[in-house]
C-alpha cells in the first residue's frame, strides 16, 4: 500500500503484523524524506511510528480521542487519517499544519502546540463523555519531557481522583528536545529498568494457560480485556497518583503494543500504558543526536544529514548574539547565571551551559517555576539571565507580576522569539508579550534594532536595578562585536532622511534599519525614530513629535491591542495632543503558520504595506 494511498485509518485495520510492520517502514521512510524537503518535528515522529500505527489498529478514531500533547509528534496520526498527501505543503501557507487542528480533520479533537496540555483536555473528554452517557475511549500521547510539567501534575492529581475511563499512553524516550533533565527523568528511568512488565507477562502466560486459549496471543488477549485488573502491575510512582499502570512496553515492537493496547481497551478507569521508544528511530543522524539538533529542522541532505539552509555571510542568529555578549560578561563576572525552561538549543545556551555548568540551569518545561527561580536568586544577589520564548513566557505571566516585578527584582529575562516566528504558527508566534506586560509596575521592555544594540541591551540590564526584558526575533542579523556601551534607560533615537522630513514613522526592532534603508533608496523624505524602549517611552521625544505638523505612523508587527501604538495613543489622549496617529499592526485574531514574509504581507505588517501607508500620508 502506497502511504499517500492511506484514507483512514480503517485501511490498516485489516492487515497482519507483518504487513503492519512494511507500513511502518514506508511511513519512516516518507517522513525523512518529507521532512528532508519541507522542514518540520522529524525525531519525534521517527520514535511513534509503530506507538501511533498499533493505537489506530486497536482503537477506532474518530470515535476514540487521540490527543497529542504538544502535538508536534502528530505526523503520523496525519498519515494515518488521509492527510498523507499534504504533506508536501506541511507548515507553509494555506498547507498542513504542523500541529494538530480541529479544522483540519475529525480526527484531530484537540489542539496544542505548548506542552502538557493533554491529560487536562483528557480529562475534560472524559468527564463530558459520562455526563453525556457517551462510549468512547480517551487516549492522550505524552512524552517524558511533557510529563514532568506542572500542569501535567495537575491534572494527574485530578484524574487520579476523578478515576474516569482513559489510556494514558507515556511515549518515554527519554528526551525532551535534548536529553531530559531533572529528577522526574530519574523517577522515568527506574520504571523503565523495573520488572513491571515481565510481572505482567508472567501474569498474562499464566491467565492464557489457566485459561486453556493457546498462544494465539491476538485473540487471547481480546478475551482478557474485561481481567485486565488481574494482570496490571503496581508502579509506585503512578499508583501513587491512583493510576493503573502497565509497562515497560518495547514501543517498536507492533504485536506487543498491540496486545497491550487490546488489552487496556475497555479498562475500567485511568490507566498509563508506559511506552519506550527511540527518538530519531531509523535515521542514524537523528537516532544518535542528544543535543535536539534533529527535534525540530530545516530542509536537509537525508545521504549528509548537512542542513540546506544557509545563513548569510557575517550573520548570527539572535538567540546567539544574546548568548556570546552573556558569556564575555558572566566571565569577569561570577554572579551572572543563566536559566532555561528546556530550551537550551534553541536559546544557544549550550557553550554557556559547558563552560559554566555550575551556573547554568535547564529547569525542564517549567516556565512557572523557572521564572521564580530566577526571582529568588536575583534576590540574593545572583544576577539571572533567564531565556524564555516568547509564546512559552505567556505561562509565567504570573511569575513575572507577582515573583519578578511586583519585588522588583533585576531579573534579565531574554524573550526568544518575539514576533512572527513562522512554520509553527499560532500557538509560536511571539506577539503578545508587549501587550502583556506592558502593564506591568518596575518592568523595563526593550528591543535592539541590530546586534550591537542587542549587545548593550544586555549589558544595560545588568547594570541596573530593575527585571530587564530584551526581545529578540528568530533569525539573524548582522554580527560584528564591538565593545559594550550603556544604554540609557527610556532613550529612543531617530533617524531623518533630511532636516524637514514630511512623515515620521516609529518603529522597533530589526524592522528600524530596514526602513531607513528603504526610505534612502527611494528618497522618501521621512524621520525614522527607534524606540528600542517598549516600555518606558522616551516621553520628551513624544513630546517633540506630537509638537510638529507631520503625519504620525506607529509600526508594529505584534498584536496592535494594547502595544506600542496603544501606549502612544494614552500618551497622546494624557497629554491632549490633537494629532492622529495611524497605526500598523496585528488585528483582533490568531496569526497562522507559513513563512515569516508570506505572513508579514498576509496580516499587511510588512515593509511595503508600511510604506504604501507613508505615501497615503504625505501625498
Ligand atoms: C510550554 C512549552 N514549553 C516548551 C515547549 C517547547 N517544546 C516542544 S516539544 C518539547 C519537548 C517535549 O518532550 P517530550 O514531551 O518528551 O516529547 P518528545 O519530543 O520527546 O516526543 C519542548 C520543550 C513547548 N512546546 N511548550
Ligand atoms: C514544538 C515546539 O514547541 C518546538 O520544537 C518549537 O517548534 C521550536 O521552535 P524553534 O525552531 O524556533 O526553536
Ligand atoms: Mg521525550
Amino acid at each position: 500500500m502506497k502511504i499517500t494511498d492511506i484514507q483512514s485509518p480503517k485501511d490498516i485495520k485489516t492487515l497482519n503484523i507483518n504487513e503492519l510492520e512494511v507500513i511502518a517502514e514506508d511511513i519512516r521512510t516518507f517522513l525523512i524524506d518529507s521532512i528532508s524537503k519541507t522542514g518540520g518535528h522529524l525525531s519525534s515522529n521517527l520514535g511513534i511510528v509503530e506507538l501511533t500505527l498499533a493505537m489506530h489498529y486497536v482503537y477506532n478514531s474518530s470515535n476514540d480521542k487521540f490527543i497529542y500533547d504538544v502535538g508536534h509528534q502528530s505526523y503520523v496520526h496525519k498519515i494515518l487519517t488521509g492527510r498523507a498527501k499534504d504533506f508536501p505543503t506541511l507548515r507553509q501557507f494555506d498547507g498542513l499544519a504542523g500541529f494538530q487542528k480541529r479544522y483540519e480533520s475529525e480526527h484531530d479533537p484537540w489542539e496544542a502546540g505548548h506542552s502538557s496540555t493533554s491529560l487536562s483536555a483528557a480529562l475534560g473528554f472524559a468527564v463530558a463523555r459520562d455526563l453525556n452517557h457517551d462510549d468512547f475511549q480517551v487516549l492522550p500521547v505524552i512524552g517524558d519531557g511533557a510529563m514532568a510539567n506542572g500542569m501535567s501534575f495537575e491534572a494527574l492529581n485530578q484524574i487520579g481522583s476523578e478515576k474516569r475511563k482513559m489510556v494514558i499512553v507515556f511515549n518515554d524516550n527519554e528526551m525532551s528536545i535534548s536529553k531530559n533533565v531533572g529528577a522526574m527523568s530519574h523517577v522515568f528511568t527506574r520504571l523503565r529498568a523495573s520488572k513491571g512488565y515481565t510481572g505482567f507477562k508472567r501474569d498474562l502466560s499464566n491467565y492464557l494457560s489457566h485459561n486453556k486459549v493457546g498462544n494465539a496471543v491476538l485473540d487471547s488477549m481480546r478475551n482478557l480485556k474485561n481481567n485486565i485488573k488481574n494482570t496490571v502491575v503496581d508502579s509506585s510512582f503512578f499508583d501513587e497518583f491512583g493510576l493503573d499502570y502497565i509497562g515497560p512496553v518495547d514501543g517498536h515492537d507492533l504485536k506487543e503494543l498491540i496486545r497491550v493496547f487490546d488489552a487496556v481497551k475497555n479498562h475500567d478507569g485511568p490507566i498509563v500504558v508506559h511506552v519506550i521508544t527511540t527518538k530519531g528511530k531509523g535515521y542514524e543522524y537523528a537516532e544518535n543526536d542528544d543535543s535536539g539538533k534533529w527535534h525540530g529542522v530545516g530542509k536537509f541532505n537525508i545521504k549528509t544529514g548537512q542542513s540546506l539552509s544557509s545563513v548569510p555571510f557575517n550573520h548570527l542568529d539572535w538567540s546567539s548574539i544574546l548568548s556570546e555578549g552573556l558569556m564575555e560578561l558572566a566571565k569577569d563576572d561570577p554572579s551572572i547565571v543563566a536559566l532555561t525552561p528546556a530550551m537550551c538549543s534553541g536559546s544557544k545556551l549550550l557553550k554557556f551551559s559547558e563552560t559554566y555548568p555550575d551556573r547554568f540551569f535547564d529547569c525542564g518545561i517549567a516556565e512557572e517555576h523557572a521564572m521564580t527561580f530566577a526571582a529568588a536568586l536575583a534576590a540574593t544577589e545572583k544576577k539571572p539571565f533567564i531565556s524564555i520564548y516568547s509564546s512559552f513566557l505567556q505561562r509565567a505571566y504570573d511569575q513575572v507580576n507577582h515573583d519578578v516585578a511586583r519585588m522588583d527584582l533585576p531579573v534579565v529575562i531574554a524573550v526568544d522569539r518575539a514576533g512572527i516566528v513562522g512554520e509553527d504558527g499560532e500557538t509560536h508566534h511571539g506577539v503578545f508579550d508587549i501587550s502583556t506586560f506592558r502593564s506591568t509596575p518596575n518592568l523595563i521592555i526593550t528591543q535592539p534594532k541590530d546586534a550591537d544594540e542587542a549587545r548593550n541591551l544586555l549589558y544595560s540590564g545588568f547594570k541596573q536595578d530593575h527585571p530587564w526584558m530584551i526581545r529578540i526575533p528568530r533569525g539573524t542579523v548582522e554580527y560584528k562585536p564591538k565593545p559594550f556601551e550603556e544604554i540609557a534607560l527610556g532613550s529612543w533615537t531617530i533617524w531623518k532622511f533630511c532636516d524637514q522630513v514630511d512623515a515620521t514613522v516609529i518603529a522597533y526592532g530589526d524592522d528600524v534599519d530596514k526602513i531607513i534603508q528603504k526610505a534612502k533608496v527611494n528618497e522618501i523624505n521621512i524621520a525614522v525614530v527607534n524606540a528600542r524602549f517598549l516600555k518606558p517611552m522616551d516621553t520628551e521625544m513624544l513630546h517633540t513629535l506630537f509638537n510638529d505638523d507631520n503625519p504620525l505612523i506607529v509600526y508594529e508587527t505584534d498584536m496592535l491591542a494594547g502595544g506600542l501604538s496603544s501606549g502612544i495613543l494614552e500618551f497622546k489622549n494624557d497629554e491632549g495632543y490633537a494629532k492622529q496617529v495611524k497605526r500598523i499592526g496585528i488585528g483582533d485574531h490568531y496569526v497562522t503558520h507559513g513563512s515569516i514574509p508570506q505572513l508579514r504581507k498576509h496580516e499587511h505588517i510588512d515593509i511595503n504595506s508600511l510604506f504604501d501607508l507613508i505615501v497615503r500620508e504625505i501625498s
